[in-house]
């Protein structure tokens, strides 16, 4: 791509057009950049192309810690705990600050179903695939009632929607969620700064009258405690008790006539999960996070299931555990994904932690250890359940092939088992749809049939 392009450097006391270079390409910008050493930090640009940033022509480089004021053509900017900002193009709704836990997604596909996944509540989320949001949105893809993300950041500009599904722009739904969105980021860099550096608090801003005091958004960061200790299941958990009964589109389970009652304890529960146990032979009926052992016992239940969720599993421990606990003693099978296998793992007896890089995207491979065999795998988690804390009459029964942490566990005293990963996908693949069937049996086992 060559276009003209204004060279704008920016010191203290005022902006200073230095050159014009006409019909060149990024290369040619970055090369006379560095012919004169600019650092980033003194650096801006007036672009005259559409779609290029200020982080294509600072690639890898750490954005200026200093930088305070918004480069033309700015109007979101994301702010890091360790100083760094990424000025962007905001798109979505405005904000004057969303401050939470910055990760990053690797998955190519399913941004929609990744910013309405509850687990990711208190989290801002980093797309690395840099095309987001050029199929749109529509109303089936939700994985919940509202989007659960803090934010997105993408790197290029979302486009028009192409997809005769789609029903909103992703700007257009963002907005109307009320959440903001940045791009034109260098999404690399910010990835590589959470894989370097570990999980870092951050802000993303798009304010409406598009001032940045930068100041008052880094107090806001200093401010926030941080995900650990933070039980975020009873903000995203349903109020009240329902009934759940539509299946994977896909799947067609009509050959199964005997169906297993089965309570779904909703710690944030994805609506492609509940669609799976309906697909596999459940009657599911979901229950708040808080449910007692009692309440969930009164559903007469053939099984339970612990969903997926939010936060640190050691603070929703602190009253789910007593409730699993309950549901183990009464003899129930029980299965659990993500948040529901931690939380199985605490109940048991052992210890979860957090990780030094979370993983997030749907082309994680795990080993199941009982078979040998791999299965590509969707997640979204940054705790784990701690090997090493597992008590006797406990096996580990899946293993990470990415950093070998544990990604599923089995009790041998009790009918549990449990996965880290999310073998509903949504988004991607279904290698892993069998566990359900694997609790469908254990429940069969266990009614003589
Ligand atoms: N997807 C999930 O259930 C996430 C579990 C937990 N909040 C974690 O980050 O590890």
């Amino acid at each position: 791509m060559n276009g003209d392009i204004d060279i704008i450097i920016e010191r203290a006391g005022g902006a200073e057009q230095v050159a014009k270079l006409t019909g060149v390409g990024l290369e040619a910008v970055r090369k006379w950049r560095q012919a004169r050493a600019i650092p980033s930090k003194h650096w801006a640009t007036l672009l005259r192309q559409p779609g290029i940033t200020l982080a294509d022509l600072n690639p890898g480089d750490a954005p200026a810690d200093d930088a305070t004021v918004a480069p033309d053509g700015a109007t979101a900017a994301l702010l890091l705990a360790d100083g760094s900002v990424f000025w962007g193009r905001g798109f979505g709704a405005h904000s004057d600050g969303a401050v939470g836990e910055l990760c990053f997604s690797t998955g190519l596909t399913g941004y929609q179903e990744t910013l309405t996944d509850p687990s990711f509540a208190g989290q801002i989320i980093t797309f690395t695939f840099p095309h987001i949001g050029n199929v749109g949105t529509n109303d089936d893809d939700c994985e919940a009632g509202a989007i659960a993300a803090l934010g997105a950041v993408v790197r290029c500009d979302p486009t028009d929607p192409a997809s005769w599904r789609s029903t909103a722009s992703l700007d257009t739904w963002l907005s109307r969620e009320g959440k903001p969105g940045i791009a034109g980021v260098d999404t690399r860099a910010v990835t590589r700064r959470l894989r370097d550096g570990g999980p870092q608090t951050a802000l993303l801003a798009y304010p409406q009258d598009g001032r940045f005091d930068l100041d008052a958004l880094r107090a806001k960061i200093a401010a926030w405690p941080g995900l650990e200790g933070m039980d975020l299941s009873k903000v995203v958990t349903c109020t009240q008790s329902y009934t759940w009964d539509q299946g994977v589109w896909e799947r067609n389970n009509a050959e199964r006539t005997v169906r297993r009652r089965v309570v779904a304890v909703d710690y944030g529960a994805k609506r492609n999960i509940l669609r799976c146990l309906v697909s596999a032979g459940c009657d599911v009926t979901v229950v708040p996070a808080d449910a007692t052992a009692d309440d969930i016992l009164r559903h007469k239940p053939e099984g339970v299931f612990l969903s997926n969720g939010p936060g640190d599993p050691a603070a929703t421990g602190v009253y789910a555990v007593p409730a699993i606990r309950g549901v183990l003693e009464a003899g129930l099978p029980v299965f659990g994904i993500c948040l529901g296998h931690q939380l199985l793992a605490l109940a048991l007896g052992a210890r979860t932690y957090k990780l030094e890089r979370g993983h997030r995207g749907a082309n994680q491979p795990v080993k199941d250890l009982s078979t040998g065999k791999v299965e590509i795998t969707s997640q979204n988690h940054g705790f784990a359940v701690d090997d090493k804390s597992l008590p006797e009459g406990c096996s580990i029964t899946h293993v990470s092939l990415f950093d070998g942490s544990n990604e599923g566990i089995r009790s041998d005293r009790y009918d549990a088992f449990s996965v880290q990963y999310h073998p509903e996908a949504s988004p991607g693949p279904s290698d892993s749809f069998h566990l359900f069937e694997r609790f469908v049996s254990l429940m069969d086992e266990k009614a003589g049939a």
